[in-house]
């Protein structure tokens, strides 16, 4: 079984409110895949239900093979850190994870390993209640990692965290993946999140808007490929004008790069051209990015009036 969650017309209703609608997707095992969409969009009542805290209105949900809704011993494969997780003040981060690891029925000694891998073993004694917002967050991540589960979901994990913190996040992350885990992560940065994931899905308005890895739905979106070029001294007119001859609008940047936008067809052809013109001292070309993908479905809110009641 390689896919660590399965759906299949999923769908979720409050009352009149549809939040999730006939939902089709594969999560595979081994892969990050993040979890897009805008507010509302529908990703907590996904992230519930793969936990099985909610059951479902209707279609099919497969975690690690089973239906979560009610099935207890599942919820142990599964690590959880919630959007902005509170934990008892009183505590501190080891006494926590030690009464969680007895919950989780996962061995004590985890407990301290965990909490030397996110960083927080010179605080293990501390109360929770004296940690600062990136220290509970990484103390999430911990109890999360608790039991060492299949398939963690991180809900806006790096909420609170600091470049060095969320760094040291991915490379967790990055660890659970080289270990054939599956990791489904929320967020709504997605510069951030892009040179981490496999693959997204993207939900709005409780639909799924488009699921695969970046590269297929960099190739279904076909954005134009982006080049910058710099000139040689005094040589971005003259490449301005040569450029206009050949049909390319290219836009002046402040620092004295021209920006050009590329039919994707046209790409590697314009390249060549490009890179056998003395004007140009060098070249750079950037693919879309995730933000341009997520924009470019129209991922966005849509105005009030399109309400899914
Ligand atoms: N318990 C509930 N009762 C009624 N409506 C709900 C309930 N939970 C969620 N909803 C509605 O379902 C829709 C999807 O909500 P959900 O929380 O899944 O979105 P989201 O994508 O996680 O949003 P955000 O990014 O803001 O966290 C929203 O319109 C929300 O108001």
């Amino acid at each position: 079984m390689n896919q660590a969650i399965e759906f299949d017309a999923l769908a979720k209703r409050y009352g009149a409110l549809a939040a999730l609608d006939g939902v089709s997707a594969c999560v595979p095992r081994g892969q990050v895949i993040g979890l897009l969409g805008h507010n509302g969009a529908g990703k907590s009542t996904l992230i519930k239900l793969i936990l099985g805290l909610i059951a479902p209105s209707g279609g099919r949900l497969a975690v690690l093979g089973q239906s979560p809704w009610r099935a207890h011993a599942l919820r142990r494969r599964i690590g959880y850190l919630p959007e902005s997780a509170t934990f008892y003040a009183n505590l501190s981060g080891r006494e926590l994870l030690d009464y969680l690891a007895r919950l989780k029925q996962a061995p004590r000694a985890q407990a301290q390993a965990l909490l030397e891998r996110v960083g927080l073993a010179h605080a293990a004694d501390r109360r929770i209640g004296t940690y600062s917002k990136g220290m509970r967050q990484r103390l999430g991540l911990a109890q999360a990692l608790l039991g060492s589960p299949e398939l963690v979901l991180l809900d806006e994990p790096t909420t609170g965290l600091d470049p060095q913190a969320t760094r040291e996040l991915y490379r967790i992350v990055g660890e659970l993946r080289a270990d054939g885990r599956c990791v489904l992560v929320s967020s709504h940065l997605l510069a951030e999140l892009e040179p981490h994931i496999d693959g997204a899905l993207i939900l709005r308005q409780g639909k799924l808007l488009a699921a695969g890895s970046l590269a297929a739905l960099g190739e279904q979106a076909a954005l134009p490929a982006h080049m910058l070029l710099r000139p040689h001294e005094d040589a971005g007119a003259e490449l301005m004008t040569q450029l206009a001859a050949r049909g390319l609008a290219a836009q002046s940047r402040p620092d004295g790069r021209l920006e050009l936008q590329v039919p994707r067809e046209a790409k590697l052809h314009t390249l060549r051209e490009l890179l056998a013109n003395p004007a140009i001292a060098d070249l750079d070309v950037r693919e879309p990015t995730l933000a341009q993908l997520y924009d470019w479905l129209g991922a966005g809110p849509q105005p009030a009036t399109d309400a899914r009641a």
